[in-house]
């Protein structure tokens, strides 16, 4: 059963005394261990999808349903403590803090939970699995950009989500280090059972995704 699904899903934003349509009825729900990958024209809608799905932002109209939850249900409270226990993110800037090594960035979403020691093994054995076993001290401005970005794969991770959500997670990387992370995706899915979705440019995706929906005018094209 799906973990994540948008059934019908409208945004609209209002600017001036215009209405834009971002997302026009859309449809799509991401199972436990798989990988679907949003592809699609800029301005398609694909980010305003990942928004809803990952609960920063809500439809105008259809439901969006996380881990058997309807987000038109919840106060804003409980939405963002379902996104806090559910849902990890990563995103095309990386978002390391300068100041704290490769260790350190991975347990930042974990402090609220506590237990500083436990966090920190469990950051150096999500950095061995990205393939960081050998950069667990270094800083983010002495790994390289795909590097920099499996860190923030292992950080999204240390909270033990459900649902792991990208939003172009290779946009700053070259073609070698984009497929290490994609790589790193389809393994997490596989072996953890989370559901990934991701929105992406990168015509490589196709090769790692299990599945490839693609947006065009706010629409799914089938
Ligand atoms: N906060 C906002 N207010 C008004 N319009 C918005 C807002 N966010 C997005 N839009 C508009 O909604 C449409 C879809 O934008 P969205 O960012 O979801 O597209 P995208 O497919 O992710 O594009 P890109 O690939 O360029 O990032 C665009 O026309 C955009 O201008």
């Amino acid at each position: 059963m799906a973990v994540i699904s948008a059934a019908n899903a409208v945004k609209e934003y209002e600017s001036g005394s215009k209405t834009l349509r971002a997302l026009k009825g859309v449809d799509v729900s991401v199972d436990p261990g798989e990988f679907v990958a949003v592809v699609g024209p800029s301005g398609s809608g694909k980010s305003t999808l990942l928004n809803l799905l990952g609960m920063l932002d809500v439809p105008t109209e259809g439901a969006v349903t996380v881990a058997g939850e309807r987000l038109s249900e919840l106060s804003k409270r409980e939405r963002t403590n379902l996104r806090r226990d559910t849902v990890g993110f990563v995103f095309q800037s990386f978002f390391l803090i300068p100041t704290l090594t490769a260790r350190d960035n991975v347990t930042v979403p974990g402090l609220v939970h506590g237990d500083r020691s436990a966090l920190q093994d469990r950051a150096e054995t999500l950095l061995e699995r990205v393939g960081l076993g050998d950069r667990l001290n270094h800083y983010p401005n002495e790994l390289s950009g795909g590097q920099k970005q499996r860190v923030a794969v292992a950080r999204s991770l240390v909270n033990e989500p459900d649902i792991l959500l990208a939003d172009e997670p290779t946009g700053n990387l070259d073609q070698d280090t984009s497929d290490q992370v994609l790589d790193v995706f389809g393994r997490i899915a596989a072996e953890d059972d989370v559901a990934i979705a991701t929105v992406t440019h990168d015509p490589q995706v196709t090769e790692y995704a299990d599945r490839v929906v693609e947006l065009v005018n706010g629409r799914i094209e089938s």
